[in-house]
């Protein structure tokens, strides 16, 4: 039974994503556009992966890799069809109808695991044209016009950050439309998964958001938490919008699997796009928050269900006493770090608040953010630190790299 019911409860079953070849493409000319900073060394930025995996699995958690489920989703023929039919549309712009059927001929011939490599890793054009054996002298326009190295299928290498993609509330699942070309593609590998591998086709949960029927409303998993107590916090900033909110809370409202959910605005900047970068919960009483921000100063809205459709709306005076009425708690702890200006700013960066809870109390962090984890140890909150200089650079840390599928009540 799939469901997540808190943000910090014991957690059980996580999606990761083992990167791959999806990394191993990655140059300085593409990063930008795929949303990475730097260039990454693949293989110990593998090592530091499965030794994430490996602690996760130590603290009793199940890991599925997504690589594997979606192998697995493929082996069944309508669900080769389902994927390929949305990735290779006539429409995509750079493929055409002539390069999209012979692509789709390609990966229709591969193998299950081949196949679902080339989904997150993508495909180059060198590697079509080997494949088919010819050289582009057939009615394609747009084979003509790639060169060599450039893709007719993009690689994802943001799948690395299964949080965003799709995220679990309460006893259901959504499938998110992401803000961002570069990761609108990991939607359509979610959707194969959830509709077609057995470990899902077998459960029944609530579907709160489709996410290629909903694009462009976007809302990414980096910006909702599971606070429990039939409570949502969301984050509105770079990439969730106020659409993608209302559609969410709607459908959660509507099944009464929530009852309130918290909206908190942010800035809009990449160092900051998502909720994750800048708040965390930690313990049952316990948020971290990025030192630069004053907790008073957060603007922010409480949804409850209205009449019919329509949402019943009230700005809060304050954000955080906010949370702990609806936790029904006295009050809650805002854990900020004592920062100079400079390591405020690096240890934020490199995910410093992006914090992945396996108990409530205990987390995972990168090492790397000595003065921020030392601040959590000192009020109590247990760290067990991993390794993420090269993980990191997709700018996105452990909380943004899980994605949890079965979480306890805190
Ligand atoms: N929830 C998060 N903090 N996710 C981090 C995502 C980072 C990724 N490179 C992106 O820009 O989309």
């Amino acid at each position: 039974m799939y469901q997540v019911k808190s943000e910090v409860g014991a957690l059980k079953q996580v999606i990761l994503h083992e990167p791959g070849l999806d990394l191993e493409r990655l140059t300085p000319g593409n990063k930008d556009e795929l949303l990475f900073d730097d260039v990454v060394w693949v293989t110990r930025a593998q090592q530091e992966h499965r030794a994430f995996q490996q602690l996760l699995r130590d603290r009793g958690v199940t890991v599925h890799l997504l690589q594997d489920l979606l192998a697995e989703a493929v082996k069944h023929e309508e669900a080769v069809a389902f994927v390929l039919d949305r990735v290779l549309d006539d429409r995509q712009p750079q493929l055409g109808a002539a390069l999209a059927q012979e692509t789709r001929k390609l990966l229709t011939g591969m193998g299950p695991s081949e196949l679902a490599a080339h989904l997150l890793g993508g495909l180059s054009k060198s590697e079509v044209l080997e494949a088919l054996g010819e050289k582009p002298g057939t009615g394609s326009l747009g084979l003509r016009l790639l060169a060599d190295e450039e893709f007719v299928l993009a690689p994802l290498p943001n799948a690395l950050f299964t949080r965003d993609t799709s995220c679990w509330i309460y006893d259901g699942l959504s499938i998110n439309p992401m803000m961002k070309a570069a990761r609108t593609r990991e939607t359509v590998n979610y959707e194969t998964i959830y509709n077609f591998h057995p470990m899902f086709t077998e459960e029944r949960f609530h579907r709160w958001i489709d996410g290629e029927a909903m694009a462009p409303a976007a809302i990414e998993g980096g910006d909702v938490a599971v606070l429990g107590a039939g409570t949502v916090l969301i984050g509105l900033g770079e990439r969730t919008t106020p659409a993608g909110v209302e559609n969410l809370v709607r459908s959660l409202f509507a099944a009464g699997s929530a009852q309130r959910a918290i909206v908190v605005e942010l800035p809009k900047a990449r160092a900051l796009m998502h909720l994750d970068t800048v708040l965390t919960m930690v313990d049952r009483d316990a948020f971290t928050l990025f030192s630069a921000l004053d907790p008073a100063a957060l603007r922010s809205w409480t949804l409850t269900p209205g009449t019919g459709q329509d949402l019943h709306i009230t700005e809060n005076a304050d954000l955080f006493t906010q949370i702990a009425a609806a936790l029904e708690l006295d009050a809650v702890r805002v854990l900020q770090t004592r920062q100079d200006h400079y390591s405020a700013r690096r240890e934020q960066w490199n995910d410093g608040c992006n914090l992945l809870a396996v108990a409530p109390g205990t987390v995972i962090a990168y090492e790397i953010n000595e003065s921020s984890n030392r601040m959590l140890e000192d009020h109590g909150i247990e760290v067990l630190p991993i390794r993420g200089d090269q993980l990191g650079r997709g700018r996105g840390g452990p909380r943004c790299m899980s994605c949890p599928i079965e979480r306890d009540a805190a």
